[in-house]
């Protein structure tokens, strides 16, 4: 068996004639880059999950008749957080009832979720908190959780009022902040942020503060100018 470097992790495997023991080892940079954290987009049908997937991922508006997700889909983006290269996974699932045990499986493998619901339907917000039991029972308990009220552009059938998007989630002890997959409203720092906790939970130094997901968007709202 080769000596382990510093730095590397190393698995030992029999053989099948259980005469030899392999010993493999790899770099830890190779080791992290191959598990992609996972970021899970839930809420309601309709509420803009593929819309704002489709935002951040390509820059563009998925206008027109509206498709619903059927099952689960998947894309990935590399971003740029604090000079270091982070490629997440981001998984869009169905918000239709009847994928639900569908959802429920992929729960457990996600490192964040960004739950949705649509400003301009008030069912999509009064089931926030059914959402909120579900992530309970199947997420894992550390998940980093973000409330986003979806479709603020659309502020002539706007029926649920930032304020009561604001309170919701400090009930519950949320970050929360209004997207539009429409304008592009926040996208880009809605998966920025989420990206950037994953990040400081991963490769925190012992002395450095906890990053406040909460206080970092309304730094990056305020400084963006946004009355939002
Ligand atoms: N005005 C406006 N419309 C939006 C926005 N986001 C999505 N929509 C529209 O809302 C409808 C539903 O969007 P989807 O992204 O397909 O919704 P979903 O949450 O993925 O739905 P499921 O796949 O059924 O779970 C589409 O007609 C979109 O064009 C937005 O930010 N503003």
């Amino acid at each position: 068996i080769r000596p382990q470097k510093e730095g590397n992790v190393c698995s030992r495997t029999l053989t099948h004639t259980h005469r030899h023991i392999i010993q493999y080892c790899y770099p830890t940079k190779i080791k992290s880059r191959t598990k992609f954290p996972d970021v899970m987009l839930v809420g309601d049908s309709g509420v803009g999950k593929t819309c704002l997937l489709v935002r951040f991922k390509d820059g563009a508006f998925l206008a027109g008749s509206f498709i619903s997700t059927v099952g689960i889909d998947f894309r990935n983006k590399v971003m740029n957080i604090d000079r270091l290269k982070v490629k997440l996974q981001i998984w869009d699932t169905a918000g239709q009832e009847r994928f639900r045990s569908v959802t429920h499986a992929y729960y457990r493998d996600a490192n964040a979720l960004l739950l949705l619901y649509d400003v301009t339907n008030r069912t999509s917000f009064d089931n926030i908190k059914a959402w909120l039991t579900e992530i309970h029972d199947y997420a894992q308990q550390d998940v980093v959780l973000m409330l986003l009220g979806n479709k603020a552009d659309a502020t002539q059938q706007r029926v649920v009022k930032r304020e009561d998007g604001e309170r919701l989630a400090k009930e519950f002890g949320v970050p929360y902040m209004e997207t539009s997959a429409k304008s592009g409203l926040n996208v880009e720092l809605s998966f920025t942020a989420v990206a950037k906790e994953l990040k400081h939970r991963s490769m925190k130094e012992p002395n450095e503060p906890k990053f406040k997901l909460q206080d970092y968007v309304n730094k990056e709202m305020k400084s963006a100018g946004c009355a939002c």
